[in-house]
């Protein structure tokens, strides 16, 4: 594998089919939906409910979750810090590519660092990048322990793990804070559509 950079010898390539066409097509804008927040905080949960929600309403979308890529594009990276930040690095650029094919994407990766958000912010255009805060105390997490990590971590069986021995950055502004610890789960579906359709991603 080659480390040195290529770009420089690399020419874009202009499609004719461009992102704007494939939106009037679909009938919605194509946007990034990035969840972040603790483990067990409610990100595979809620996005699954808005994509099911969106596909109801005949969007296209598609759903990218830190345990599905894990296995396979970032099956190669761990949770030390610099693991994470390739993780979100990579989650990004994939996400920016569905985004360009006219998709809602709509991911769920713990994200910890604001730096690495802001990096994939900065990628687009202001108003593709729809940061989704769920903001979960980690008592709550904690006790609903969906997969029994935060037993291992606190056992010690799990090194680095976010809210307990890895840092977690909470959005300070995000585009919407959901109380995913309290408010029911129907309750937060209907406020990220409100909102996806208040900024006009979709109808
Ligand atoms: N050390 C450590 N810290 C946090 N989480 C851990 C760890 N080890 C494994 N897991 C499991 O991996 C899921 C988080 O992966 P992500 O890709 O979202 O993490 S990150 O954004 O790169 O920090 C996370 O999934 P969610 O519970 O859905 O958040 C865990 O199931
Ligand atoms: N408002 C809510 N939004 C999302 N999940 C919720 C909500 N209220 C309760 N839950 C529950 O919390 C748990 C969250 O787990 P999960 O979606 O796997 O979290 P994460 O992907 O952040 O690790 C699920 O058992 C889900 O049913």
């Amino acid at each position: 594998m080659t480390t040195t950079p290529v770009s420089s010898n690399v020419v874009w390539h202009q499609a004719t089919v461009t992102r704007q066409r494939r939106e009037l097509q679909n009938a919605h804008r194509g946007a990034i939906i990035w969840f972040t927040g603790l483990s067990g905080s409610g990100k595979s949960t809620l996005a699954h409910a808005v994509e099911e929600a969106l596909h109801q309403k005949g969007c296209r979308t598609f759903v990218l979750d830190g345990d599905n890529v894990r296995h396979g594009l970032c099956g190669d990276l761990g949770f030390s810090d610099a693991g994470r930040v390739e993780n979100i690095r990579r989650v990004g650029e994939v996400a920016k590519l569905f985004m360009e094919a006219g998709i809602i994407v709509l991911t769920a990766f713990i994200s910890p660092y604001r730096a690495d958000r802001e990096r994939v912010r900065s990628m687009v255009k202001e108003g593709d990048f729809i940061e989704i805060y769920c903001d979960t105390p980690i008592e709550v997490c904690e006790s609903r322990d969906v997969k029994g990590l935060y037993k291992k971590a606190r056992a010690g069986q799990i090194k680095e793990f976010t809210g307990i021995s890895s840092p977690y950055e909470a959005p300070e502004m995000p585009e919407l804070a959901l109380n995913t610890g309290t408010t029911d789960l129907q309750v937060c579906v209907n406020q990220v559509i409100d909102d996806l359709m208040r900024v006009g991603i979709t109808g």
